[in-house]
């Protein structure tokens, strides 16, 4: 079998990064560099000229995504230096056609994309027949987030297509090892190589595991278990980010300083300071639980202290967030356990029992649920909805990733307002 090629997709948005990315990447082992979509609609077909000059000997993919008047397009990718071009693979045959019509005259070969493609198999087949060259198993970005696998889908096409197969979406070095064992002739990975801080290096990751395809056993994990290792991670500002800025509590802050909790929510209800259904939930949660408590929001009487605090550590709970006031803080530092509340205060409220646990609750300005999952750092609370934890936590690591390279380009020099080329993306109104 001939070595894969390792294509690495520029997903970005600026055309001078791209340069500097593929540089980079092509030194750790690319082989084809792929203008990816968002370059291609940020900087059009200037970004395929581009990259066709500076990297005469490699391809020039170029990710159009083609919907509709295929041939144009082909041709428009073709003219402007790229070797092979995308096309979506549930665009009508007559776009297909024609982009076939088009790839022949101009002499490039076409990769046709079955991102949301109900049935892969019988429509590679079909597209394959009609003359494209390469079949591409791609999951999406957004859909690698609802936790869809691009390995997969390539399973269900090996041996199954009679053009060389291409397979793209979320991968690293791990699962473009198992990608090539799985039959795949292109492996394409784009954030795993241009997020990184050091591309040269992941690219080269990629291309060792490429070059040396093996399968490990790989353990199962839970989606509770995914939610937890991603969330902690990451931070919660990433969290928030991930949210398009929402699920942030108003003005709680860390008590005992560098501390994280992570975990889905027990609420508590609680009012005038009385600390008896906070300190009942003790014993409801679950070992890495997090309590979120209201208490009216007073901050002149404690519904939660340091004999709380020792008895919810010896739980296991992971910590607790309070809509009030805390008090013992010195033996609450000592033992660094993670309490965000509202204020400290010394006395306490009496244990009448009054308020409810595990019902819907407002704290700090958010609405949490029990089961919500709660990311709380030193930068404060974000509350994240149980049915959107999963796809969350995946896009937060997304903006970890993200913040690597960025951070890396300040390193060399560069300004944030000019990595983020923030004046051109300003909203024009
Ligand atoms: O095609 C892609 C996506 O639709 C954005 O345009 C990506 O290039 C492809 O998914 C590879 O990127 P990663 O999934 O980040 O590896």
């Amino acid at each position: 079998m001939a070595t894969p090629t390792l294509q690495v997709a520029l997903d970005l948005l600026e055309l001078d990064r791209a340069v500097e990315i593929a540089d980079e990447a092509v030194r750790g082992g690319a082989d084809w560099i792929e203008v990816g979509t968002p370059l291609i609609k940020s900087e059009g077909m200037q970004a395929v000229r581009t990259l066709r000059e500076r990297f005469p000997g490699h391809e020039i993919v170029a990710d159009m995504k083609i919907a509709d008047t295929g041939a144009v397009e082909v041709e428009m990718a073709a003219k402007s230096g790229a070797g092979v071009v995308c096309i979506l693979a549930d665009a009508d045959d007559a776009v297909i056609v024609e982009a076939v019509r088009s790839a022949r005259k101009y002499g490039v070969r076409l990769m046709a994309d079955l991102i949301n493609v109900a049935d892969p198999v019988s429509r590679s087949r079909e597209l394959a027949a009609l003359g494209v060259d390469y079949i591409n198993a791609h999951v999406g970005i957004d859909q690698q987030m609802i936790g869809r696998s691009s390995l997969d889908l390539l399973r269900r096409l090996a041996g199954e297509v009679g053009v060389p197969i291409a397979v793209a979406g979320g991968l690293d070095a791990e699962t473009a090892s198992e990608a090539v064992a799985a039959g795949a002739s292109v492996v394409i990975v784009g954030g795993n190589i241009v997020k990184a801080a050091d591309v040269t290096g992941a690219a080269r990751r990629v291309r060792e595991a490429i070059d040396r395809p093996e399968i490990r056993p790989r353990e199962e994990e839970s989606r509770d278990a995914a939610i937890r290792r991603l969330f902690e991670a990451v931070s919660a500002p990433n969290v928030t980010d991930a949210m398009h800025r929402k699920g942030s509590m108003a003005g709680v802050v860390s008590i005992c300083g560098r501390v994280k909790a992570v975990g889905p929510a027990v609420t508590v209800r609680t009012l005038a300071g009385d600390w008896a259904k906070p300190v009942e939930a003790i014993d409801v949660a679950a070992p890495g639980d997090v309590l979120v408590v209201r208490n009216e929001g007073r901050t002149d009487v404690a519904p939660w202290g340091e004999l709380a605090t020792h008895s919810a550590k010896n739980r296991g709970v992971a910590g607790i967030v309070i809509d009030g006031a805390v008090r013992d803080v010195d033996d609450i530092r000592e033992m660094k356990f993670p309490v965000f509340a509202t204020a400290t205060v010394p006395n306490a409220g009496d244990p009448k029992g009054l308020g409810e646990i595990n019902t819907e609750i407002v704290c700090c300005g958010q609405e949490v649920r029990p089961g919500d999952w709660i990311v709380a750092d030193e930068s404060g609370v974000v509350v994240v909805p149980r049915e959107r934890a999963y796809e969350v936590a995946r896009r937060a690591m997304e903006v970890r990733k993200n913040e690597e390279r960025i951070r890396e380009e300040i390193r060399r020099g560069r300004t944030l307002s000019e990595v983020s080329e923030l004046l051109k993306w300003e909203k024009r109104h």
